[in-house]
Parts: C-alpha cells; structure tokens; sequence
C-alpha cells in the first residue's frame, strides 16, 4: 500500500474552461446577470500513472485570473509525493496558504483561496483514488489555526464518531433541493413549465432568484407557491442585493409566501448585518443562509458566534478544499446550525456531494432543516456525474472526488480556443 501511495506529482495543468449559460440566463440572479458558468480544471500527473482531478468554480472573464493564481501555486506542489503530503496535510494546506509571498493575496480569500480550492480538491482526488481514510486521519488535515478559541483537536475528535450507518443513504440518498426552475432571467412561462416539471420528478423542496425587483419577486413567489401548494418548501435568494434594512423590509413583503430561508441578503462580509436581518426575521419564520461567498472557516467562526446565520451553506471551492469545510461542519455541528451546501455552478454538486454524505454518516447523523442544493446543469460533462433519485443524492460510487471532466468537453469549451468560443463574439 505504502508503495502505491508515494505517487510523485510530476505535473499540474490548469486549464480555462467555460460555458456560455449567460446565453439562456441559466444561473442568473439579482447580481449575477449574464454568469457563464466556468472552471479552472486542474489535473496532477503522477509518475505511477495515476491522475487526480480538481477544480474551482468561478464566472466567465474570472477564470483568466484565478488560472494564474494556480499556475502560481503550482511550484508548491510539483515534485511532491502524495505520501509526503497526507502525512502532514495540515503542514500541506498551511504552504499553500501561507506562503509568505503570495499570502499577501489573501490571505485565505479571494482569487488565491479559490486556486488554493483548486489544487487541493485535485490532491483530494489523488488521495481518494489510492485508499480509505479514517477520521481520526481527516482531522489531522484540518488548520486549527484561527479557531481554536472555539473547536480544538481534541474536541474535534470527540465530535468525528461514526454516526450513522451508511445504509441510509445507499438506500434512500440526501435529501436535495432545486435552483432550476427560478433563475432570475427565466421568464414567467418558463418558471412554470421547469416547476411542473420538478413536480412531475418529485421535487419538494424549491429555491427562487429574488431581489432586483419587488414587484417581480412578489409575482414570482406567488406563482411558485401556488404550483406548489402549501406544504412544500420555498427558499429565496438574493444573492447580496441588499443593505440591512432594506432587506428586512424587502423579505417582510415577501413573508406570506412562508420561505423557510432569505439567502445571501446582504454583503457576504457583513456578519453584524446578517445578525440583525436574522433577528428581525425570526418572528416571521425566516432564517437566513449564507456561505456560497464566505472566504473562509474565520469568517464561519464568527456568523455562527454572533448567531448571524440559521443555515450554513459550505462551498466546496470556496473554501481551501475538504480541509477547510471539515473545520466548518464541525463547528457548526458544535452551534447546532444545520449545514445546507451551496452547489450548482460547474462540478460543484458533483463535489459537496462527498462533503454533505460526510456530514451526515460522521457528524450531524440530522436530516431535519438539510438539504443539499442541485442545479441540473452541465452534469453531461463529468466522467462521474452525480446522481439524483427522486430528489436525492444517491452515494457515488466510482473513487475519487468525482470532478473529471470528459477531455472532449475540456477541449470544446477550453476558452479562448476551444470551438464553442473560436466563432463566439464574446
Ligand atoms: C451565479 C450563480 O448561478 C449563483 O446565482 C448561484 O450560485 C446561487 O447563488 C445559488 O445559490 O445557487
Ligand atoms: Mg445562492
């Protein structure tokens, strides 16, 4: 075993690639108006023949930057033995972001932490396709640092037990939610045909685009709802539209249509606002969610110490990799906040899949208030795409981190090159 897993990485290439759902509004929000959904796709070539796949999701024009930001990382991992690495992962995860250069970048946020995301979900990878690991081992990966002051090792280990059998989920899946049916762009016709639809496949659990006009979302809701019925859940997403008191009153008007959360309502950074907009909308039932854009496990720290958030929505390419979002699952297991993972864009449900099965056979063993997000785009496009039955994701089977893209996928949608772009005036 010892001799299959010092694989030496030999090579890192990232490539730019990207898809032009900006063309049917697919993705789009109050913010985000013309996303085209992209990544830069990192592959590691080992000198046993073995690859590892990674990536980081970003928006269109983007990925150029953070492309550079892991071709600057890229000298940190090239010549290393996978060994080498997941025997100190937490002395692994510490180079890459703190080097004393390039931290200068973050640290750990923005571009450089998405590339860090990158690497590591590719080293990830590596890993996974060599060996099962024990939780006593993830732990080892994690970087305390920072966060100590409310989630030690040692606490960490007492929480990491074997929960829940994994039975469960190889029979009946996690529970999933949709963002398909209601993205801000879609026009009302379209809206219901995607809702009925979802229906027909037994979706329950709906999220819709708000905040860029009131009138629009109050019409929107209702027609969700309505299709709906009472019973089934509807959360909104505003994706930091507002200021604080604008989005208390904005999400008041839209209470009677019962969303069981307000997503992003503010600035990503504004832990205090976020506090406020949760304590003003808790009488109203709703809790407000957040995570997609939060830089890192401080910054989780600090949301779950000032009760500024009802739902943590980890990010798999967010975060630096399965190390970070270990850190952000357990704490929030710790403050008793359920974790409902941001996912959609490219790969990324392919990804927060492992990281919300993880949560739930090793961590929280919950269901109540969890629900892991699925966007039903561009999975044709992954060797292992996710599996969804009956709304809910089925366990992966293949090993690995499940984000390999098919070569011919990369090569067509490789930007500015591939074909998709060349005639593309864009
Ligand atoms: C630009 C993207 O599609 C976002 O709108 C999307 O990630 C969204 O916030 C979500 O929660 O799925
Ligand atoms: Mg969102």
């Amino acid at each position: 075993l010892l001799d299959k897993m010092l694989h030496k990485i030999i090579n890192l290439t990232v490539r730019d690639v990207r898809f032009p759902t900006s063309l049917d509004q697919h993705g789009s929000d109050a913010m985000h108006t013309d996303p085209d959904y992209s990544a830069a796709y990192v592959v590691l070539d080992t000198d046993s023949g073995l690859t590892g796949f990674g990536l980081t999701f970003t928006l269109g024009k983007g990925t150029e930057i953070v492309v550079c930001a892991v071709e600057a990382l890229a000298r940190l991992v090239v010549g290393k033995c996978l060994q080498e690495i997941v025997s100190d992962f937490r002395g692994f995860y510490r180079l890459l972001t703190s080097d004393s250069q390039m931290r200068w970048l973050g640290p750990e946020k923005g571009v450089i932490h998405l590339a860090t995301a990158a690497v590591l979900n590719a080293v990830w990878d590596l890993w996974a396709r060599t060996e099962g690991k024990e939780p006593k081992q993830l732990v080892s990966c994690i970087d305390f640092r920072y966060i100590t002051d409310v989630l030690t090792e040692e606490e960490a280990l007492d929480l990491l037990v074997k929960a829940q059998e994994e039975d469960q989920m190889q029979k009946e899946g996690y529970p999933a939610y949709t963002t398909s049916c209601a993205w801000l762009g879609y026009p009302d016709e379209q809206l219901k045909q995607l809702c009925t639809d979802a229906l027909k496949s037994g979706w329950t659990r709906f999220k819709v685009k708000v905040g860029a006009d009131l009138e629009d979302d109050v019409r929107r809701c209702r027609i969700i709802r309505q299709m709906i019925g009472p019973d089934n859940t509807l959360m909104i997403d505003a994706n930091q539209r507002w200021d604080v008191a604008e989005a208390i009153s904005w999400v008041s008007k839209l209470a009677e249509f019962r969303p069981l959360w307000i997503e992003e309502p503010t600035s990503p950074d504004d832990i205090l606002g976020h506090a406020a907009i949760s304590k003003a909308l808790a009488p109203l039932g709703i809790g407000v969610a957040t995570g997609e854009q939060c830089q890192n496990r401080v910054m989780f720290k600090q949301f779950l110490q000032a009760s500024a958030l009802q739902f943590v929505q980890i990010d798999s390419c967010r975060l630096g990799s399965v190390n970070e979002n270990l850190a952000v699952l357990l704490m929030a297991h710790k403050f008793n906040v359920p974790v409902c993972p941001h996912a959609g864009g490219v790969g990324l449900c392919e990804l927060v899949q492992h990281l919300i099965l993880f949560d739930y056979i090793c961590v929280s063993a919950d269901l109540r208030n969890r629900m892991c997000e699925y966007v039903d785009h561009l999975h044709e496009h992954f060797t292992c795409p996710v599996v969804i039955q009956d709304a809910h994701y089925m366990p992966p089977k293949d090993p690995g981190y499940s984000c390999e893209m098919l070569e011919s996928t990369v090569q067509r949608h490789q930007y500015p090159e591939g074909n998709v772009w060349k005639n593309m005036k864009k």
